[in-house]
């Protein structure tokens, strides 16, 4: 069965029925010595080509229909700060290998190309919407000569600034589709925005596609893009689709800022990790919302987009993915009777599996530190970060904890 037959176009497709997203790349190339964490910058595409290719066509195999270029934190500002040395291959060289990189691979399979803008250093800093809109424009330049199919503008705290990015998108790029994502809870951006009316913003800023990604588990991104959902649809955007590319970590314990205010971010959050059948009540939930564009963020590993594929098949036309796993008949091949006991799917699903940890609390407590765009704290440089700034964040950080 063809991936997703008929139109090309990323709109009727989603008109037709649910696309699956990709996963999280930062953190799967981080794990195979191929991004730093804490700059989180895309510069394997020119450094390890290879190694973003082998992680595209493994989304591919698992079933994404979706594939979006390696360009996230690529915007000139963030390959260069705090002395970070991503911004010597240029910032058009790094977007336009990205791109290229991403349509070899997902052409052949049938696939959809997306551009990617994120959040960016300047907004954090400056706040200003000329500036900004000047610095995600040097990414644009690389996706309207190179091409894409759609852009995804991901990853904001601050509705803000997504908007600036969505306009910026419809002024220099024309008729491309947008999808804008943002990575807050249920509640509200970081400004306080109430959720729901940051989704109206954005489908008013002329948004296709409008919902959430990272930061927060898959229930808790349901929660958040339902309430865009029933704002969106109230404020009487009938046309606008809805997406959700979540963690594939549990967080119930997150506050505002999602899963980076966790003492376990970001190298110790492997007890956290979904399974698949968690993924799959995930997609059956996020397409029963009415959400059509459905994927992953950090975490997310191709296993992980493959449960949702599984899971939404006869939704998606028959489609199966490549490396589909039949839950019963391969585990009945296995020398143990006590582990052919466990082939079927009803039993994994009703699992409550253990963590191995005994001594291990099952929530932690997150830094609440309270600061956001404008504040000194968060304001950014390209030089590298000091010795007293990182004891000032220390004393900061200790202050608010006397005080909590
Ligand atoms: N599309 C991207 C999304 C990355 S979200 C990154 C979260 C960590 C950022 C940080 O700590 O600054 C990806 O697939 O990696
Ligand atoms: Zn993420």
């Amino acid at each position: 069965m063809p991936r997703s037959t008929g139109v090309r176009g990323f709109l009727e497709r989603l008109d037709r029925g649910p696309v699956i997203g990709d996963g999280g790349f930062v953190f799967a190339l981080e794990k195979r010595g191929y991004v730093q964490a804490g700059p989180w910058t895309p510069e394997a595409v020119i450094e390890h080509p290879e190694a973003v290719k082998q992680l595209h066509r493994e989304f591919l195999r698992a079933g994404s229909d979706i594939c979006q270029a390696f360009t996230f934190y690529a915007s000139e500002d963030k390959l260069k700060n705090r002395g970070h040395g991503a911004g010597n291959h240029g910032v058009y060289a790094i977007n336009k290998a990205a791109v290229e990189i991403v349509k070899e691979c997902t052409y052949p399979e049938g696939g959809l190309v997306a551009g990617g803008l994120s959040q960016t250093p300047t907004y954090i800093t400056t706040l200003n919407k000329d500036l900004v809109k000047a610095e995600v424009k040097k990414q644009l330049e690389v996706f309207k000569t190179e091409g894409v199919d759609l852009m995804i503008c991901e990853y904001y705290e601050h509705v803000e600034e997504a908007e600036w990015h969505v306009e910026a998108v419809k002024e220099f790029m024309p008729g491309v589709p947008v999808c804008v994502s943002l990575c807050i809870n249920e509640t509200s951006d970081v400004h306080g925005v109430p959720t729901g009316e940051c989704g109206v913003k954005l489908a008013r800023a002329g948004a296709d596609v409008v919902g959430i990604n990272c930061h927060f588990d898959p229930f808790r991104c349901l929660a958040a893009t339902k309430e865009m959902v029933a704002a969106v649809k109230k404020a009487g955007f009938d046309k606008v689709h809805f997406m959700i590319q979540p963690l594939g970590y549990m967080t119930p314990d997150a506050s505002v800022q999602g899963f980076i205010d966790l003492p376990e971010f970001p190298f110790a959050l492997e007890p956290r990790v979904c399974t698949r059948f968690e993924m799959m009540r995930y997609a059956r939930e996020a397409y029963d919302a009415g959400i059509r564009f459905i994927g992953g963020c950090c975490g997310f590993e191709p296993y992980h987009i493959r449960a949702l594929s599984e899971e939404l098949s006869k939704e998606r036309g028959g489609y199966m993915p490549v490396g589909a796993v039949n839950y019963g008949k391969f585990l009945e091949k296995h020398t143990k009777p006590w582990v052919r006991a466990r082939a079927s799917k009803e039993y994994w699903q009703t699992l409550k599996p253990g963590t191995g940890r005994p001594y291990s609390a099952s929530l932690s407590r997150s830094d609440q530190w309270g600061v956001t765009a404008g504040h000194e704290l968060v304001k950014q440089h390209e030089e590298e970060t000091t010795k007293e700034e990182l004891e000032s964040g220390l004393a900061f950080k200790k202050q608010i904890m006397k005080e909590a």
